[in-house]
């Protein structure tokens, strides 16, 4: 039996000559944070609105909980809260009494609204009006819309666009948190890896209308380079005699340090003999490792394929 609660096939979305979206090929399993990543322009918001049947596909076919959504949209859609680009709201209106309108439409018990300004931390604020909440506020407030009639997937696009660095963690947490408890599995987009780097349990970066990674995030985080970094008294010196014993060109970083692409113990063992036995003086040996964002950069450049 399939566990993908989304998948799509082949799935393509093309404006006059250009495609915005080619051959898409996500899995997303039940219970997972999975990260959308692309940089702006990349097709993610053509994507999202693919998958909530928002946009017609030129081509391919999306399907969520094991059902075509063509087939049945009206009822599988019901278990599917999103929040697309800047939601809208009421300004004139509390936090609550938005909530209480969908609340309406959607015909769920009153109690749940309850529960989703608990779950977005907006209780204390439910009688403001939302014209006078921050950003942050009005994000959480359309995550708690979208969480209204206890969706089994939640699909958020950028839902950090715009946040400062506080509004951003709290949205993480709050993103986290969520699987948890309810069993959820969430698609959250992002243009920035270091947003949904501490939450998502999966990645799917997409460049140009291509999806060109999938995996876990610690199969992204094993794509990190590694070098060694040495600090001696003497760097060049140590670089002299070390490019003649290897063969090979040493580096020297900014600060004097050694730089060291060879990264095996018994490299480094020798290394640090050798110095040693220079009368060098070998005060650190570091591995430096190049950041999950470098990475990410790097697979858009094409660096990894
Ligand atoms: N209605 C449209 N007509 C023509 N081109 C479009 C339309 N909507 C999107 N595009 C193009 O499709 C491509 C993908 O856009 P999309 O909004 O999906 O990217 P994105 O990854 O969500 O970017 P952002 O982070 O900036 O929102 C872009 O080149 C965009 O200009």
């Amino acid at each position: 039996m399939c566990s993908n609660i989304i998948e799509t096939v082949n799935l393509c979305k093309k404006y006059k000559t250009t495609y915005a979206v080619k051959d898409l090929n996500l899995q997303v399993k039940k219970g997972e944070i999975y990260g959308f990543l692309g940089p702006n322009g990349s097709g993610k918001t053509t994507s999202i609105k693919m998958l909530l049947g928002l946009i017609k596909a030129t081509a391919g076919s999306v399907t969520l909980f094991g059902k075509q959504l063509e087939s049945d949209r009206n009822h599988i859609l019901k278990k599917v809260g999103a929040l697309v680009e800047s939601p809208s709201y009421y300004g004139h209106l509390t936090g609550y009494e938005n909530l209480k309108i969908i609340q309406r439409m959607l015909n769920v018990s009153e109690k749940r609204i309850e529960e989703v300004l608990n779950i977005v931390r907006l209780t204390k604020a439910k009688n403001k009006l939302v014209k006078q909440y921050s950003l942050g506020m009005k994000q959480r407030l359309g995550i708690a819309i979208a969480l209204l009639g206890k969706p089994e997937l939640l699909i958020l696009d950028e839902p950090t666009n715009g946040l400062d660095p506080a509004g951003i963690h709290e949205i993480r947490d709050l993103i986290k948190s969520l699987p948890e408890t309810d069993g959820i599995t969430i698609l959250i987009s992002s243009h920035l890896l270091s947003e949904i780097d501490q939450m998502a349990t999966q990645v799917g970066i997409i460049s140009e209308g291509n999806l060109i990674f999938q995996d876990s995030i610690e199969v992204l985080r094993n794509k990190s380079d590694s070098q060694i970094r040495v600090r001696v008294n003497d760097a060049n010196k140590a670089k002299i005699i070390l490019e003649n014993k290897f063969d090979d060109s040493i580096q020297l970083d900014a600060n004097s340090n050694l730089i060291l692409n060879k990264t095996d113990d018994n490299h480094i063992s020798l290394v640090n003999n050798m110095l040693v036995d220079s009368n060098l003086s070998v005060y650190r040996i570091e591995e430096i490792k190049s950041s999950l964002e470098d990475v990410f950069l790097n697979i858009i450049k094409g660096e990894y394929s």
